[in-house]
This record gives structure tokens, C-alpha cells and sequence, in this order.
């Protein structure tokens, strides 16, 4: 579990972040959801430590990382994986290679362990046959699967996922989601996921927080989303006519059904 309580942010006289807590928890996809601009990277590079905030605390697990020595901030970091946006593999290395890499970092494993871990890996995530293909050689979605294969492959209790969607037609975004989410319930892992696909939103968010222009504006599941009053949040999410005639639908069904 990650609580963050609040957090404010400034850069010079500016303030970015204003006041915001939360609770992740674990075996939840938590969303950070909101415009450009609206403090979402901020804030996750405040929770994973890459700023320092000006105020507030981050628990992990109970644990607050602003006062932890450097020692115990390494050992949390290699509970911390990070699926970035770019994917962020070494294009010189093949898929293999590219998931062994915090094997070789942070283990003392032998090699045969260390290949077996990658095998389960990959396998997780659907991926056999290509261990010996560079990054060039595989299509977008298969990058972002080896990407997710080298976040878990330390067995972190924390993962970050960056746009996890983008760049990625609907069906594979799809099948991304239904990975972080299956890996997130079945290793009861805390999630965290930036995004700004609605399709996510609605399919994984067990947990989302928007931010307006820096503030937590609204907080709730996906379930609730359809019944939000809140007009900033209902003119984000649905932007589209499309997506107002679906919530309308929704709201109608879910009336018939009490
Ligand atoms: N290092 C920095 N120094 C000064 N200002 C910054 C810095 N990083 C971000 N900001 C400002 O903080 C605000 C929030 O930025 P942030 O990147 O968190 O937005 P975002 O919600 O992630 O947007 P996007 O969806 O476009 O990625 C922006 O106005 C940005 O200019």
C-alpha cells in the first residue's frame, strides 16, 4: 500500500501541487488521471522519490520514504518497478538480455536461475520464442510486454506504469491492460498507473485520482465514474458525444436493473 499525505509541490513560486492525499492500495490499479499539465508526472515523480516535496508524507507499507536513510531508500527502490512509456529497452540488446538486466544489477542468482526467471517472465506476459530478438525486430506492443516482462522481474510489491497505452492501437492497448491488471491482483502488487485512455480508465481503474490544475478534484472507482456530479471530471472523461450517450445508456441500465 502507498499513501501519499498532503503532498505540495512547488517549483520557485509556483505551486504545482496543492494538498493532495491518497491511499493505494495493494492488488489495485491505481490511475492518476487528469489534462496535461495538471501534475500528474509531478506527483508520481514526488511518490517514487525523484522529487522531494515541500510538503506531506509517502508511506509505503506504513513506512515513510522522505525519512528513510539511504540504505533502506536502495532496498525500497528494488521493490519499485517502472514500466516506462518509451519502454526505455537497450535497442543493442536482445529481449532476453534486455529482461536479465536488473537480474544482473541487484541478484547474486546463478545464470540458469536467473535465464529461469526471465523464461517465467516473459512467459507471463505471453511472449515465447523471441528471448534472442532486438527491440527492432518486434512490433510496439510486444516491446511494451518486455517492457512489463523487465518491471517484474525482481517480484516488485510496486509498480509504476507511465502512458502505458500510448502509441498502441486499441486491441493491443487492450491486451497491455489486461496485463497489468491480471499481474497487479495475482502478485497483490500496489499499481500505479498515469494515463489518459479512457478505455483504461474503465477497464482497470479499481482506484482513480484526478487532478485539476493541481488539486485532487474528484476520487472514486470506475464504477462510480458513470454517477459523478463532478462537471470538471464528466468533461474530461466525457468529452466526447459518443461517451455521453454511453454514460446515458449506462445510467438508464443501471436504474432498470434496481
Ligand atoms: N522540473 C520542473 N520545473 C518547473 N516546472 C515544472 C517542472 N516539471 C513540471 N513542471 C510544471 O508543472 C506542471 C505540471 O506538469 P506535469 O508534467 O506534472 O503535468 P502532467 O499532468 O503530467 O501533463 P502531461 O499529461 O502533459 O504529461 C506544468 O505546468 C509543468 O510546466
Amino acid at each position: 500500500m502507498i499513501e501519499i499525505r498532503n503532498i505540495q509541490k512547488s517549483f520557485g513560486d509556483r505551486i504545482i501541487l496543492s494538498d493532495i492525499s491518497a491511499v493505494m492500495e495493494s492488488g489495485k490499479c491505481n490511475l492518476i488521471i487528469g489534462t496535461s499539465g495538471s501534475g500528474k508526472t509531478v506527483l508520481t515523480k514526488c511518490i517514487v522519490g525523484l522529487f522531494e516535496p515541500d510538503k506531506g508524507d509517502i508511506l509505503y507499507n506504513g513506512e515513510n520514504m522522505l525519512e528513510m536513510q539511504t540504505e533502506e531508500l536502495a532496498l525500497l527502490r528494488q521493490k519499485i518497478g517502472m514500466l516506462f512509456q518509451g519502454n526505455a529497452l537497450f535497442d543493442s540488446m536482445t529481449v532476453e538480455q534486455n529482461v536479465l538486466f536488473p537480474l544482473d544489477m541487484f541478484t547474486s542468482l546463478s545464470y540458469s536461475d536467473k535465464k529461469k526467471r526471465v523464461d517465467e517472465v516473459l512467459n507471463r506476459v505471453n511472449l515465447e520464442g523471441v528471448n534472442r530478438k532486438y527491440p527492432s525486430e518486434i512490433s510496439g506492443g510486444m516491446k511494451k510486454r518486455v517492457g512489463l516482462a523487465r518491471s517484474i522481474v525482481l517480484n516488485p510489491r510496486f509498480l509504476f506504469c507511465d502512458e502505458p497505452n500510448s502509441g498502441l492501437d486499441p486491441q493491443t492497448s487492450l491486451v497491455i491492460d489486461k496485463l497489468i491488471k491480471e499481474i497487479t491482483t495475482e502478485y497483490n502488487i500496489t499499481t500505479i498507473v498515469v494515463t489518459h485512455d479512457m478505455n483504461s480508465v474503465m477497464e482497470i481503474g479499481d482506484h482513480i485520482v484526478y487532478l485539476h490544475q493541481g488539486h485532487k478534484q474528484w476520487e472514486g472507482s470506475n464504477k462510480d465514474i458513470i454517477f459523478s456530479k463532478d462537471e470538471l471530471l464528466n468533461k474530461f472523461i466525457f468529452a466526447s458525444e459518443f461517451l455521453q450517450d454511453a454514460k446515458q445508456m449506462r445510467m438508464m441500465e443501471s436504474n432498470k436493473k434496481k
